[in-house]
């Protein structure tokens, strides 16, 4: 079964699949919640194609990557001469999405000044880009992504509540890939096929596949697919099953010699390794750092304050 793009044949994604359709139906805001690598995207590019949006323009944005000086320039534009450096006319977001659609991905990124901003956009349905006397109509639909637990955070004060509100008109819930198993060899069988590689996976390998716990989700099972094709084989993913049940990959044990640890602190013990010898090559500027593994700087800070890093940590 699949809805445009979107493989599913499990029972959750049928679920997904008549809410995208639902949310697609209206014209209400929508939060789609979901892991990292579930198709949080995917699925808001399928609302807006089958929504009565879909002729004009579906403009992705990553909140986590805006910084807040620069909110009011990239989402309502400004106009040349309104300060040091507009040297023209500048369309912002919110007019490049015009009669369509605005996903606002990351949205529990926002700092509180930015999400003020946005709300009074969407509470009065209109905005000013900096240097204008005119203000604009709002003439878009929101779908907004997150990672997190949104509901939560407004209720323990790190979101707005008022914003959460407005935005959470209707929820769309993407399953992790472990509580979906049985999508897996549709999943692999459409990723091959979309790599260009003809060869049936063997029952073994798909085995292996079934057997890995998929933190990083679908993302993930491209990567590792597009390995397989490498090397022929997914004896790299490949390993006992530890006493404990979960599956560590070899190339994870070999780096960091850990073979009794649990997935999750292998993969946090890896995740630390990683992201202290990025800062390292790039001499502990934390900005350049998130740049360099395409993080949002809050995403790296974040990481940094739970796996205990400062520039004291070494490898
Ligand atoms: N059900 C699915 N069927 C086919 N492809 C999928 C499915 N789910 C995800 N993908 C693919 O997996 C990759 C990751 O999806 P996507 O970027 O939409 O995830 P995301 O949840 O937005 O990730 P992130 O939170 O990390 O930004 C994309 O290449 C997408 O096309």
């Amino acid at each position: 079964m699949r809805l445009g793009n979107i493989i599913g044949r499990s029972a959750k994604m049928q679920e997904v699949f008549e809410s995208i359709i639902r949310a697609a139906s209206s014209d209400f805001s929508i939060v789609i919640y979901g892991e990292t690598g579930t198709g949080k995207e995917l699925v808001s590019k399928a609302i807006h194609e089958l929504s009565q949006r879909n002729e004009a323009p579906f403009v992705p944005v990553n909140c986590g990557a805006i910084p807040e000086e620069l909110f009011e320039s990239e989402f309502f534009g400004h106009k040349k001469g309104s300060f040091t450096g507009a040297h023209a006319d500048k369309t912002g977001f919110l007019d490049q999405a015009k009669g369509g659609t605005i996903f606002l991905d990351e949205i529990g990124e926002l700092t509180q000044t930015s999400q003020v901003k946005l709300l009074r956009a969407l509470g009065s349905g209109e905005y000013t880009a900096i240097g204008s006397a005119q203000p604009t109509k709002a003439q878009f639909r929101v779908i907004a992504a997150t990672n997190a637990d949104l509901e939560h955070m407004a209720q323990t004060g790190r979101f707005r509540q008022d914003l959460f509100f407005r935005i959470h008109v209707i929820p769309v819930y993407l399953p992790p890939l472990r509580e979906r198993k049985e999508d897996i060899p549709h999943l692999a069988e459409h990723i091959l096929n979309k790599l260009g590689y003809s060869t049936k996976i063997s029952s073994k390998d798909l085995a292996i596949l079934l057997e890995y716990d998929w933190p990083g989700n679908v993302r993930e099972l491209y990567n590792i697919l597009e390995r397989y094709m490498a090397f022929g084989n997914l004896d790299f993913l490949q390993v006992g099953i530890k006493e404990t049940g979960v599956l560590v990959p070899p190339f994870v044990d070999d780096e960091l010699g850990q073979t009794t640890k649990g997935l999750r602190d292998t993969m946090m013990a890896l995740e630390k390794k990683i992201l202290i010898s990025a800062l390292e090559q790039n001499g502990w500027n934390r900005s350049r750092t998130a740049k360099a593994l395409d993080l949002p700087r809050k995403t790296l800070f974040r990481k940094m304050q739970k796996l205990g890093i400062t520039q004291k940590t070494s490898l």
